[in-house]
């Protein structure tokens, strides 16, 4: 099973994704961590993206697509793959399809988590609230800002994109948890 969750930030992106991870045994890839965990590790690529990412900007598309392509034929991704945060533009996007049409394998399905701006910036001001220390770098209200700008000017096309394919789910990302992972069932159940 070879998802895509796409939704802005804030979703429930993430959530989702274990949830199906657990479910299906196919492996969440989160850019957003695997850019966190070279942040931490202080690698030259965390250094590279760092301030880039607290600004709530993207890090360039090449970044991005090495770390997925790494990923996505490693044996860890033999049950498929999640993708959480990738692709976050077009050219994300045509870079995947090469990608896949290299290994012969196809996306099942590219899910919507459809979410109103105002929630957003409520749940992410919770999130900082609840986290106190260690809030993220970009888990402020002017970067969250920032995030949505870029989400809306970037990765929203990629509704229409994957529209066009025949492959876009969209679920309502703004009920609670159990019931937006029961709508996701749901759909999967009818792009199989
Ligand atoms: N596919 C990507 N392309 C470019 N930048 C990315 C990508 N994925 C993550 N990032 C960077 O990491 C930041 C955090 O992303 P993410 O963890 O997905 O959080 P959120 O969905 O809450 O914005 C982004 O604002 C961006 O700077």
């Amino acid at each position: 099973m070879n998802l895509i969750l796409l939704g802005p930030p804030g979703a429930g992106k993430g959530t989702q994704a274990k949830r199906l991870e657990e479910r299906f045994g196919a492996k969440q890839l989160s850019t957003g961590d695997l850019l966190r965990a070279a942040i931490a590790e202080g690698s030259e690529l965390g250094r590279k993206v760092e301030g880039i990412m607290a600004r709530g900007e993207l890090v360039p598309d090449d970044i991005v697509v090495d770390l997925i392509a790494e990923r996505i034929s490693s044996p860890e991704c033999a049950k498929g793959f999640i993708l959480d945060g990738f692709p976050r533009n077009v050219s994300q996007a045509d870079a995947l399809d090469r990608m896949l049409g290299q290994k012969g394998a196809k996306l099942h399905a590219v899910i919507e988590l459809g979410v109103d701006d105002e929630i957003l910036v409520s749940r992410i001001e919770k999130r900082a609230s609840e986290m106190e220390g260690a809030v993220r770098a970009d888990d402020n209200v002017d970067a969250l800002r920032k995030r949505l700008k870029v989400y809306h000017e970037q990765t929203a096309p990629l509704i229409a994109y994957y529209g066009e394919k025949g492959i876009l789910k969209t679920v309502d990302g703004m009920a609670d948890i159990d019931a937006v992972s029961r709508q996701i069932e749901e759909v999967l159940e009818t792009a199989a």
